[in-house]
């Protein structure tokens, strides 16, 4: 025991304090979660306790009939939760009631935008924890005592969530936590068996303890009631028991969907999943959900990930997402629970447990095949998931080389025969439409949609009546440089080295020559100079060398701070342009270089790609437009304004 005075004031962090005031504004419509938050401390606490007690002697005998107690008393306003668990000591009680405790729980502060309706609608996906009980409580007291402390190192902790909370030491002969909230006046509707029922069955029937509500004896009837107003009733409200270890004939799909959203937090309703008892050399349930959108921090905590609960014999171990899901599969959620596996695991040993190693396999293939199922089924599901884990995805064709061909096979893109960017395609629905000569699965990247669309590169492949697919998603680049081949068909880029469409023909005299003044007039700003075999209607285009740096990967490195060499693409000219037939003809050297100047800028504005000198554009651009009006001493009139 600390020798700590009496009763103790301290103050909240500032961040407890911003948390407070943000949630009670944004949760008031949404304040029944408040009870979600706390029986799912009371379930956490009871799992820590039977955890433990499988290595601290001091614990055994101590994890049975672990149960969850609500009672309430509308009289006098009181609702109080009590648990058995492991409970809490003086310091973490300071550590976890008067801190922020959770990193992710700053991160998520850090995220909110100041707009209430947007901000509430993430609170209620993210779970605020214990702060939750200030929705509703106008004083929330919690008594607790760690299980392997003695009856005199309890300690009570009360706040009435302004700022600072009062702590001390009691008695408290039972383990365990007892949260007693004093509800404020215009929530004590709350307060009849029917709601707390309601609500519990609502957001917390698949806890897998025991949830029992205690019936104030004052609600009997009649005489009954004031013949025995000490004895109450009390009635076990949830289902109570681990969901997964139950036959799928005997589960409906509320159940399923019932126990996600105690799971996971998200009221939506998840995309699909799957249940499997698996026997033979070894044995383990596992329940695996495909969410329906992704939690807001899945992009951003690319390594830290979590939702897969390990439990092993039904004692719940830890949070395993990171050894049995990959990366790409990081959205995935759900229960796995090992028969086999030892009870004093740990993380460390997880890690290189050959038995976990094979789980992880299962659950990749289940997933794969939970997602695979949903794109053969199509619609509304499958655009859902694609919108929200598509890019997710892709990842996997970088990360598993196992899966690579499977993985593939999953992503869609636009290609130049489909419309908007809703309308996507595969890449088997691709080779189904490939011309009968057709060797390569062609593709461009792009920053957008749009620009890949208006590509100069795609017009000889329009012209051949060759599908292009457009690929503008961030890790498209990565996705390509990883994809060299699908089905036993290499993927080309349309924007890259030699062009082998339709017929060769050999460009004609006049238009190397043409090139080779191009190339002198522009020098180190450009690597070759050719005639093209891709342009039938633009002037000229940019071409990466067919190994080197694309244009689009490097602007995308050189944004994310890297230090990328400069690239010097090619250029290809159309021979048939009659701005190119123009310049044939002009013997000005000086306007030669003038308009071979602003024909490699074009190509690059038209690819979505920066210029180095914009300035020095539209000069030469004003310069013509004058000339084109009727100008009188057009240029020099046009350089001394500029
Ligand atoms: N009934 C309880 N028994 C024992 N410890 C508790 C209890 N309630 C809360 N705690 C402790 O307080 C901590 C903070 O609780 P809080 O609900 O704010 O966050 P959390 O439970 O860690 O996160 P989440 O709500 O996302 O599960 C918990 O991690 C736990 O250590």
């Amino acid at each position: 025991m600390t020798d700590a005075p009496a009763i103790e004031t301290r103050t909240f962090d500032t961040e407890v304090h911003q948390l407070l005031k943000l949630m009670i504004n944004a949760l008031y419509s949404n304040r029944e979660i408040f009870l979600r938050e706390l029986i799912s401390n009371a379930s956490d606490a009871s799992d820590k306790l039977r955890f433990e007690a499988l290595t601290n002697d001091a614990l055994k005998g101590l994890d049975h009939d672990l149960a969850i107690d609500i009672a309430f008393d509308a009289e006098a306003g009181v609702l109080t939760l009590r648990d058995r668990g492991i409970g809490m000591n003086r310091d973490e009680v300071i550590e976890n009631l008067g801190t922020i405790a959770r990193s992710g729980t700053r991160r998520f502060l850090e995220s909110l935008s100041g707009d209430q309706q947007k901000d509430a609608r993430l609170i209620g996906q993210f779970g605020v924890g214990f702060y939750a009980a200030f929705i509703v409580a106008e004083k929330v007291t919690v008594e607790t005592r760690r299980a392997d402390e003695p009856a005199d190192a309890g300690v009570r902790w009360t706040s009435s969530g302004d700022g600072e909370y009062q702590i001390e030491t009691i008695d408290r002969p039972e383990q365990g936590t007892t949260i007693t909230l004093q509800l404020r006046e215009e929530h004590r509707d709350l307060l009849t068996e029917w709601q707390l029922r309601r609500i519990i069955k609502h957001y917390s029937n698949h806890i897998a303890f025991p949830i029992r509500l205690h019936k104030p004896a004052e609600e009997k009837d009649g005489e009954e009631a004031k013949a025995d107003k000490d004895s109450a009733e009390t009635e076990l409200v949830n289902a109570s028991q681990a969901l997964w270890t139950r036959q799928k004939s005997e589960l409906s799909e509320t159940d399923y969907t019932e126990f996600y959203t105690s799971l996971t937090g998200d009221p939506e309703t998840p995309l699909s999943w799957a249940h499997h008892h698996v026997e033979g050399s070894q044995r383990y349930s596992l329940l695996l959900y495909l969410p329906s959108s992704a939690p807001f921090d899945m992009l951003i905590n690319r390594d830290e990930r979590e939702g897969i609960k390990l439990y092993i014999q039904r004692v719940f171990i830890m949070d395993a997402a990171e050894q049995v899901v990959p990366r790409y599969l990081r959205f995935m959620r759900g229960v796995i629970d090992s028969a086999d596996l030892p009870l004093n695991i740990s993380r460390e040993m997880l890690q290189d447990s050959p038995l976990l190693k094979k789980i992880r396999a299962t659950v990749v293939k289940r997933s794969l095949n939970l997602i695979e199922k949903l794109a053969e089924q199509g619609g509304e599901p499958w655009q859902k998931f694609l919108a929200a884990f598509g890019s997710v995805l892709k990842e996997g064709v970088i990360e598993d080389f196992e899966q690579r061909e499977r993985i593939a096979g999953l992503l869609r893109f636009p290609t130049t025969a489909t419309e908007g960017d809703q309308d996507l395609a595969g890449l088997d629905d691709y080779i189904g439409r490939m011309n009968e000569d057709q060797e390569h699965i062609w593709y461009l990247t792009a920053d957008s949609l749009k620009v890949a669309r208006n590509s100069p590169h795609l017009e000889a492949f329009r012209k051949h009546n060759v599908e292009v697919l457009l690929l503008t998603d961030r890790i498209d680049e990565w996705l390509v440089s990883h994809l060299h081949e699908y089905k036993g068909k290499s993927l080309k880029s349309a924007a890259r080295g030699k062009l082998e469409l339709g017929e060769k023909t050999e460009p004609d005299e006049e238009a190397r020559k043409l090139a080779g003044r191009i190339k002198k007039a522009l020098g180190e700003r450009i690597g070759n100079v050719q005639p093209s075999e891709r342009l039938t209607e633009s002037p000229a285009c940019v071409v990466a060398d067919e190994h080197g740096l694309s244009p689009v990967m490097a602007r995308m490195m050189r944004q994310a701070g890297q230090e990328v060499p400069e690239v010097t693409p090619n250029l290809e000219i159309n021979p048939h342009h009659p701005l190119l037939s123009l310049m044939a003809d002009q013997h000005d050297e000086n306007r030669f270089d003038e308009l071979a100047s602003l024909l490699l800028d074009q190509a690059l504005l038209a690819e979505g790609g920066e210029l180095a000198d914009p300035a020095a554009y539209v000069r030469r651009v004003n310069q013509l437009l004058v000339e084109a009006l009727g100008g009188s001493d057009s240029a020099d009139s046009v350089k001394a304004a500029s």
